[in-house]
């Protein structure tokens, strides 16, 4: 049995729960991700475990606890500052409509628990001794950089069918390969995708697509024919087909979404639409929006001085992120340094504001406004100097 020494402080800690579990009679292991990514030496953001001990005796065992999905046996328990997802041993019934099932069956050992998760190295089990509980070959799976179904694929798909998105998100997150049966099956069962809801789509999308290797993923997610079950990706494959050639991967949701926006030559009228689709919030879609502009822009010409104030630092250097991502060439340091060199970089920096126009004789009213964009448009292009003096002496010029 593999066992593993000096455990991480995040397990340590976790030590007291699972002592406290075992000493009142009960099973409890680490499971899932967090034994997976400290196999592979990855960050561990978070650690879940398993238990035999049902919800209501968790919630006596720990009395500072919350319900957060007591339906299907989690309790999260706070322990030391820390929160801890303790969930029963289950097996899952009911799976009617391809998404999480509306009941659970508790079962009484870890096995029948780590049977019905959905790939191997995320079936593996450890106790406090560090010892790797490894049922399903997911060591193996590990070492050969593979993401494998836990038994019969179909079947897992069956159970939930966010798990093909799943597989395509690990393959980019670790870069790894789809075992040729796990593969097959999304291909086979990849039309079961839009049964579960936009949101839990979008989160694994976003995972793969933001992942070290998501342009080989990219091309499994187009050829599973997964991508004809996402909005909007439809009848869309030739333009998608470019992805995996792009020549960096995105980092960055936003670089993501602007370039597969830009690969679907999608309309700036239609980018809300395209985002509201994918239920985006209100804010990664007006960012989303000022990249795919800028991107334009700098397409075409080279941006004005103005244009790199209104654009700001943040898009703009988002939007040289995805045009090398696209491999289009940009002039990115000059970019920089002319944006750097700005004399202003937001309004509120600006010498002048209205209440100054107004002690100097302007009326309050639009043309207020317009004397006030006007200076601002000067004092970017280097015309007038960004002093109260200077923007003094270009009023007494111009009335
Ligand atoms: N559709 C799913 C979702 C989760 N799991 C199981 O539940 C564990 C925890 O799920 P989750 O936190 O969603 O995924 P992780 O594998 O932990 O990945 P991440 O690092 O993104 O949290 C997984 O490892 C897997 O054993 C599963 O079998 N099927
Ligand atoms: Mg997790």
């Amino acid at each position: 049995m593999k066992k593993i020494n000096n455990l991480p402080p995040i397990f340590t800690a976790a030590f007291p729960v699972l002592d406290k579990l075992n000493e009142a009679g009960y099973e409890a292991y680490f499971v899932g991700g967090s034994i997976r990514d400290l196999l592979l030496k990855r960050p561990i953001h978070d650690i879940d475990i398993a238990t035999s001990a049902y919800p209501a005796e968790v919630k006596n065992l720990f009395p500072k606890s919350i319900d957060t999905g007591i339906k299907h046996g989690t309790v999260t328990v706070l322990n030391d500052g820390a929160s801890y997802e303790i969930t029963t041993f289950r097996t899952e019934s009911g799976y009617q409509d391809f998404r999480r099932p509306d009941h659970v069956t508790f079962v009484q050992n870890l096995a029948e628990d780590l049977k019905r998760r959905d790939f191997t190295i995320n079936a593996l089990a450890m106790n406090t001794k560090g010892e790797i509980i490894d049922l399903f070959n997911g060591l193996s799976d590990l070492k050969k950089r593979l993401i494998k179904a836990v038994g019969d694929p179909a079947t897992r798909f069956h159970e939930d069918a966010l798990r093909m998105m799943r597989a395509v998100r690990f393959m980019s997150q670790l870069d790894f390969k789809l075992e040729s049966k796990t593969k097959k099956a999304v291909s086979e069962f990849h039309d079961l995708l839009p049964k579960i809801s936009v949101e839990r789509i979008r989160d694994e999308f976003v995972k793969m697509g933001t992942g070290a290797n998501s342009r080989a993923a990219f091309q499994v997610f187009l050829d599973t024919e997964l991508s004809e079950g996402v909005p909007d990706f439809a009848g869309k494959k030739d333009l998608l087909a470019i992805y995996p050639q792009l020549k960096f991967n995105p980092s960055m949701e936003t670089s993501l979404w602007a370039v597969i926006i830009i690969l679907l030559k999608i309309p700036n009228n239609e980018i809300g639409h395209f985002m509201r689709d994918w239920k985006n919030s209100n804010a990664m879609t007006e960012k989303v929006k000022k990249i795919v502009a800028l991107f334009d822009l700098l397409s075409e010409k080279s941006p004005s001085d103005f244009e790199l104030f209104t654009a700001g630092k943040d898009i703009l250097l988002n939007t040289i992120d995805v045009a090398h991502i696209l491999g289009q060439p940009v002039n990115s340091e000059a970019l920089v340094d002319r944006y750097t060199a700005l004399p202003i970089k937001a309004d509120a920096e600006l010498a002048v504001d209205g209440q100054f126009l107004i002690a100097n004789g302007i009326k309050p009213g639009p043309k207020l406004g317009q004397i006030l964009l006007l200076i601002k448009q000067k004092v970017i292009a280097g015309e007038v100097e960004n002093t109260q003096e200077a923007i003094q002496d270009y009023l007494n010029q111009i009335e």
